[in-house]
C-alpha cells in the first residue's frame, strides 16, 4: 500500500562531522503488525523510532509514506499551558475530528487510563504518571496507522500499564502497524511479529526470539464454534496459539491482556463466533 511507511537504506548522524548512529536502515512496519526494537543504551533506538515518526529526517537513504501516524515520546513536554482535555481535543482536531469528536475521544482514553478525574487540571499540575497517560491518550486518540512509542509504559501505574497493552493489541487488530521500544523485555513478551536491535550503526533482525521473550504472563484459553473455514485473521495475530480441536471448533491461547480484543474479533465477525468458553491456560475447561 503507498500509505505504509518505509526506511530505504537511511542513515542519521547529528552533525556533518558527527558519527553514524545509524547507517543503511530498510525497514517496513507492515499493517497489522507489532515489532520490538531493542538494544543497549545510546545506540541509536530512539533516533530510529523519530525517523519513523517522521520527527526527524535521515541524513540519507529515504522514508516514503505517510500513515496517520502518532508518537509517544521518551520524555513528553509536561508544562504546556493547558488543561489535559483541551491539549488533547485541540489535538483531536490537529488530526482531523470535529470537536465534538475530539471532545469524546479524549474523555474516553481520559476514562480508559484512570485519570478521568483529572480532565480540567492544567497540564502542569499532572504527576509524571498522569502527563504520561495524556502522552499516550494523544497517541491513541486518531487511531493511528503507525503507533511508534517510546518506552510509553514508563511512568505509568499497573492499571495503565496493561490498558496500554490491550490498546496496543487493538491497534493491531484494527490494522495498524505498532513499533515500541521498552526497557522490560517482559513488555507484549512473545506477541512481536518481528523483533530488531539496535547495535554498532545498524539495525538487525532477530531471527529467533531471546528466551526472556517467549511469552510469559497470565494466559486464557478461549474455545470457540465458528463457520467452517479459518479463524478471523486478526484473531489469529492476536491468540499465542491455536489448534482445530473439531471440526469448526478451534482452541486459541491469547495473553489474558488481547483476551478482550480476541473475544471482541470473534463476537463481531459476519457471520460472528460462538464462544464455549474461556478458562485460565492449563485450567479446568
Ligand atoms: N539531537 C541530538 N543531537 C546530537 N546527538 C544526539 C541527538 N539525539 C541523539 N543523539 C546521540 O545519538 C546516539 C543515539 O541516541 P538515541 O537516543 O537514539 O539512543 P537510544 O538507543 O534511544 O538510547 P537510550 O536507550 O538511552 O534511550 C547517542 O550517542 C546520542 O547522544
Amino acid at each position: 500500500m503507498p500509505g505504509e511507511l518505509r526506511l530505504e537504506g537511511v542513515g542519521r548522524r547529528y552533525g556533518v562531522r558527527g558519527p553514524w548512529v545509524l547507517r543503511d536502515v530498510h525497514l517496513h512496519p507492515a499493517p497489522g503488525t507489532l515489532t520490538r526494537v531493542g538494544g543497549p543504551n545510546g545506540t541509536g533506538k530512539s533516533t530510529l523510532l523519530r525517523l519513523l515518526a517522521r520527527l526527524d529526517a535521515p541524513t540519507e537513504g529515504r522514508v516514503t509514506g505517510t500513515p496517520r501516524t502518532a508518537y509517544v515520546p521518551e520524555r513528553f513536554p509536561a508544562a504546556l499551558p493547558f488543561t489535559a482535555l483541551r491539549y488533547l481535543t485541540h489535538l483531536g482536531a490537529v488530526h482531523g475530528l470535529s470537536r465534538t469528536a475530539a471532545e469524546r475521544a479524549a474523555g474516553y482514553w481520559l476514562d480508559r487510563f484512570g485519570t478521568g478525574g483529572h480532565a480540567h487540571t492544567p497540564m502542569s499540575r499532572l504527576s509524571k504518571g498522569g502527563s504520561q497517560k495524556v502522552a499516550v491518550a494523544q497517541a491513541l486518540l486518531a487511531e493511528p496507522e503507525l503507533l511508534v512509542l517510546d518506552e510509553a509504559w514508563t511512568g505509568l501505574d499497573t492499571d495503565a500499564r496493561a490498558e496500554l497493552d490491550r490498546a496496543v493489541a487493538e491497534r493491531t487488530a484494527a490494522g495498524s502497524a505498532v513499533v515500541f521500544v521498552d526497557h522490560d523485555p517482559r513488555r507484549l513478551a512473545g506477541l512481536a511479529d518481528a523483533e530488531y536491535t539496535v547495535g554498532d550503526g545498524t539495525l538487525r533482525r532477530r531471527t529467533a526470539p531471546e528466551p526472556a521473550a517467549a511469552p510469559v504472563g497470565p494466559h486464557l484459553t478461549v474455545e470457540v464454534r465458528g463457520p467452517a473455514g479459518e479463524l478471523p485473521a486478526q484473531a489469529l495475530r492476536l491468540a499465542a496459539s491455536a489448534e482445530e480441536t473439531a471440526d469448526g471448533t478451534h482452541r486459541l491461547t491469547v495473553p489474558v491482556s488481547h483476551s478482550d480484543v480476541l473475544l471482541r474479533v470473534l463476537l463481531t465477525a459476519r457471520p460472528p463466533w460462538h464462544v464455549l468458553s474461556v478458562s485460565p491456560r492449563g485450567g479446568a475447561r
